[in-house]
């Protein structure tokens, strides 16, 4: 297994990758004017490199927010974390992760391409390499005829894809993805999960993702971290006995269901319904 809670889920399988996040008995409180707000409460997850790590759990129970600590965007106020080894602040710093928001945030001014030249530009990447990048990840997630198109010419799911070869175009070794297709419609969200899998599978990345649906984490994930709230705890990992190269079929399957209970159980448990 290359994903554990410590203490109640120990590794049951040979550690072949490095840890590529390693989160230790981590808390997080807000100060607030109506108090402190215990946003996460004693954090402990490992995630090794090639995962597909998904956050599951009711709105309020702190996903975004350890998101966000793994991104350096907040800083927790007890435990530890490393992202590869170093501190969030010095993995930010060396480009290592791709932020993907839940709304794409694309610059209306922009085309497609120079949007996703953004982060190219910020770290001043020559401007062939910038070319090429771009190339390279709109053709992946098929984009490749609207370059020249500004984001308000495309629809909501092709917006998010753009945002998400923006991500990628920097190649990261991590792609921290915050509810990135909730405001898709399910068809269109189908099509992105197997279009994510695709990528996943091709670049070998490691993916941190947040969503609110069990049938997204199912499909998606190798591991899935189930959260609750008041105070935000993870409250199991489950590693997915179904195959890493999934296609849509599988949702029919028993082994899906299953998963997709296991999960429900886990939210339920915790009187973690939305
Ligand atoms: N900057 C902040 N200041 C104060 N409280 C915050 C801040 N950010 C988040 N919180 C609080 O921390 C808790 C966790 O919020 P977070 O956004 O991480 O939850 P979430 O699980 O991602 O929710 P959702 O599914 O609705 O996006 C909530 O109670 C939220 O109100």
């Amino acid at each position: 297994m290359q994903l554990a809670v410590k203490e109640t889920e120990p590794a049951v399988e040979a550690v072949s990758h490095r840890k590529m996040i390693e989160i230790d008995d981590l808390s997080l409180v807000f100060q607030t004017n109506d108090g402190p707000v215990h946003a996460l409460s004693d954090i402990n997850l490992t995630i090794r490199q090639g995962d597909f790590v998904s956050f599951i759990g009711p709105s309020g129970c702190g996903k975004t927010t350890l998101l966000r600590v793994i991104a350096d965007l907040e800083r927790q106020t007890a435990g530890s974390i490393k992202v590869d080894g170093t501190s969030p602040e010095d993995a930010r710093k060396n480009r290592l992760y791709g932020y993907v928001f839940q709304a794409p945030a694309l610059l209306p001014w922009r085309t497609i391409a120079k949007n996703c030249a953004v982060p190219m530009e910020i770290s001043g990447q020559s401007a062939a390499h910038q070319t090429s990048q771009i190339d390279k990840y709109l053709t992946m997630v098929g984009l490749q005829d609207f370059h020249q198109k500004y984001p308000w010419q495309l629809s909501g799911g092709m917006q998010q894809r753009a945002s998400i070869a923006r991500a990628l175009c920097i190649e990261p070794e991590l792609m921290l993805m915050d509810e990135p297709f909730g405001a898709l419609d399910e068809i269109t969200r189908d099509h992105m999960n197997m279009e994510l899998l695709k990528i996943w599978e091709q670049t070998k990345k490691t993916v941190v993702f947040v969503t609110h649906s069990i049938a997204e984490a199912v499909l998606l994930s190798t591991h899935i971290v189930v959260m609750s709230p008041r105070p935000g705890r993870i409250t199991k990992v489950i590693e997915s006995p179904l195959p890493k190269l999934k296609t849509l079929a599988l949702r029919d399957t028993e082994a899906f269901h299953q998963l997709a209970a296991e999960i429900r159980a886990a939210l339920a448990d915790e009187h973690a319904i939305d």
